[in-house]
């Protein structure tokens, strides 16, 4: 069994709203069987009716095996039923058809293939069996006719039905998993990929503009000692909240990645190279001014430092990295909790 689809809850909302269509199918049948003088037909409706209550009774309470149980019990009987006494022009036997996606989607493998070919022969069967056995109560041509088209029109409805469930279950799933290549879980910012590939498209932009384009690197000052001291969920904790502070103090075309363990790459769209200083100090100063309560009853202090960098005309990102890093790098090795923006890499630290 493909036990995802089966833990997916809106498959079985599906199957219990299918109930209630099917259920007022089957009234609407119970009508028509009854002005067509057909005692037997109209009340295998009213059993059809009975068996969908339970089954949508069944899915609510999460029973979802007897619920499908009830649903393909009702609609092989019905089918047979439909053909064996009014005959197959009635159209009854494509409600057998709707066994395939549903078998396709919940079986798999061998019991799948198995499962088709059955369906299939028994479809033949009923076939054949119209031709040996003449319906045992006949209704009239125009009646016959009536019925075939109404039973066609409510398969059509089914299968389209089924046929948007499923397009909107893929679009949904590949949102979610779009998501989840992108964005860190933590701290629900970019990932390093994503982040990176943002970055690049913006840097082409301001290629084609001139528009200047500023890159920050904010790493954590020793966040070793504060999971050390305090624990990895605090840890975890500093970072969600610094990730919560980024956000609230930027715009909201800012791309904020988390590029690593501790530390997060910024870039800012058309800022120079000044203003992301003052963006840097902001960021700096709110980071170190919160008040991070612990279990121990003091404040715990945390600090981060900064290294910025402008983007020259037609640069790489990792060029413009690099003299992000070397900023950081200043910033850390001159006492960290700090901001450090430079336009080149200082001679004694070039290193290629
Ligand atoms: N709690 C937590 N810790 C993490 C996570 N990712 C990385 N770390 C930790 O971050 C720490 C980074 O330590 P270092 O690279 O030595 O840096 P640091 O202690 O901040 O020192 P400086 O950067 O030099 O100030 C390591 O102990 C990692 O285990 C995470 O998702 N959650």
């Amino acid at each position: 069994m493909e036990r995802s689809m089966h833990q997916r809850p809106e498959f079985w909302r599906v199957a219990q709203r299918t109930c209630i269509i099917a259920a007022a199918v089957d009234i609407a049948f119970f009508g028509i069987f009854l002005y067509l003088n057909s005692p037997i037909l109209a009340w295998v409706n009213v059993v059809s009716v009975v068996m969908y209550a339970v089954a949508y009774y069944a899915y609510g309470k999460r029973m979802n095996g007897l619920g499908t149980f009830l649903v393909w019990t009702e609609v092989i009987v019905h089918a047979t039923l439909g053909t064996v006494l009014i005959g197959w022009d009635s159209g009854f036997h494509y409600y057998l058809l709707m066994f395939i996606p549903a078998l396709a989607v919940t079986m798999r493998g061998t019991a799948a293939v198995v499962a088709l070919v059955a369906l299939w022969a028994f479809y033949l069967a009923l076939y054949f069996l119209d031709f040996w056995q003449p319906p045992l109560q006949p209704i009239g041509a125009n009646a016959l006719l009536g019925i075939h088209i109404f039973n066609v029109a409510v398969v059509f409805a089914m299968f389209s039905y089924l046929g948007f469930f499923y397009a909107k279950s893929i679009t949904s799933a590949n949102r979610k998993l779009n998501r989840l290549a992108s964005v860190d879980e933590l701290t629900q910012l970019y990932n390093r990929r994503q982040a990176r590939a943002l970055a690049e498209t913006e840097l082409s932009r301001a290629d084609r503009t001139s528009l200047p384009v500023a890159l920050i690197l904010l790493d954590i000052d020793h966040f070793k000692l504060i999971n050390d001291v305090y624990g990895h969920d605090k840890g975890d904790h500093v970072l969600e909240y610094i990730a919560k502070i980024m956000k609230g103090e930027l715009r909201q075309h800012d791309i904020i990645g988390r590029w690593g363990g501790e530390e997060f790459m910024i870039l800012l769209p058309e800022t120079d190279l000044a203003h992301a200083e003052y963006i840097g100090e902001r960021l700096r100063s709110a980071i170190s001014s919160y008040a991070w309560g612990t279990d121990l009853g003091h404040d715990l202090q945390v600090t981060a430092s900064i290294g910025i960098s402008q983007h020259k005309e037609n640069e790489t990102l990792n060029r413009l990295l690099k003299r992000a890093d070397t900023a950081l790098y200043m910033s850390k090795s001159e006492g960290r909790n700090r901001v450090t923006a430079i336009h080149e890499i200082p001679k004694h630290l070039v290193t290629n």
